[in-house]
């Protein structure tokens, strides 16, 4: 059995993991933790997940590692800079391991995977996330991963920049610029989390695009990432693509 704690337990994705935790045959709920609980209990489970936020992340993941847990984080808003100072908190505890994802939506991940082949053979490429009103950060987490993914596919294949002849613009008009790739978030009651990327092309336009019709969409992803974070080859690993083989 894995011994597993939540950290974020009673928000809308951590209350989900608890009940895909507390189904899974394998596993066993010993810990749901959430803001102003103490999280001493953590120190019983052998994988610590965190569905928290942004700004309270970093410190939840630090106490885990100190604290020799395996880690699995849903919680976005990691850059190159916070992917370091995790990387240098494992050096200095020596059990753990510590798996990141932006999504853990099998499509998701196969929707920024098929971006990132196609992206060098157009012209353009733009990124629109469209999300439920409730969430905080913007653009999304896969949103950012998706453009860097895009950036790097382009770069490596020498493909130039989107062309953009924009001149004059009213602040904010032509989305936010991740590597030279431009992501627009819609926030819109009614919905809970959908990207498109667009390749554009002489005469063509491809579109990628995931829909997540519900937040149990990401559950598989999760629970592999619950049962696979101790034996990874790596301390730090960031997506679940290599644990689906891509
Ligand atoms: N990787 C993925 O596949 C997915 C990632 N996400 C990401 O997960 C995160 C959470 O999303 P969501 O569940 O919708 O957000 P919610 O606001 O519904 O849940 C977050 C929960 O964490 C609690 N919390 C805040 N700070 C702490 C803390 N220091 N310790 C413990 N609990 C804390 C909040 O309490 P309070 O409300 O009192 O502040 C709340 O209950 C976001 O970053 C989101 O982008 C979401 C969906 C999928
Ligand atoms: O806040 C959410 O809801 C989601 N957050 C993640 C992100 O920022 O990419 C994953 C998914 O889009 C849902």
């Amino acid at each position: 059995m894995i011994k597993v704690g939540v950290l974020g337990a009673r928000g809308r994705m951590g209350a989900e993991v608890c009940r895909a935790v507390e189904g899974a045959d394998d596993m066993e709920l010993v810990a749901a933790v959430d803001q102003d609980d103490v999280r001493d209990p953590l120190a019983a489970a052998d994988v610590a997940v965190d569905f928290t936020h942004p700004d309270a992340v970093m410190d939840n993941v630090r106490w885990c590692v100190e604290h020799g847990l395996h880690v699995v984080v849903g919680t976005t808003g990691f850059d190159a800079s916070r992917l370091d100072t995790v990387r240098s908190w494992l050096t200095a505890h020596g059990k753990g391991n510590v798996l990141i994802a932006p999504n853990f939506g099998i499509g998701a991940v196969l929707m920024m995977h098929f971006a990132q082949k196609a992206a060098p053979f157009f012209e353009s490429v733009e990124i629109i996330e469209l999300h439920h009103p409730n969430k905080a950060d913007a653009p999304s987490g896969t949103a950012h991963r998706t453009a860097e993914l895009v950036a790097a596919a382009r770069g490596e294949a020498g493909t130039g920049p989107s062309p953009d002849a924009t001149t004059a613009e009213l602040k904010g008009a032509r989305g936010a610029d991740v590597d030279g790739v431009r992501v627009h978030a819609v926030r819109l009651s009614g919905l809970i989390a959908h990207q498109e990327v667009l390749l554009g092309g002489h005469g063509e336009v491809l579109t990628v695009r995931h829909d997540s019709m519900n937040r149990e969409s990401f559950m598989p992803g999760v629970l592999l990432g619950v049962r696979s974070v101790a034996g990874l080859p790596d301390r730090l690993t960031v997506g679940i693509e290599s644990l689906l083989g891509l």
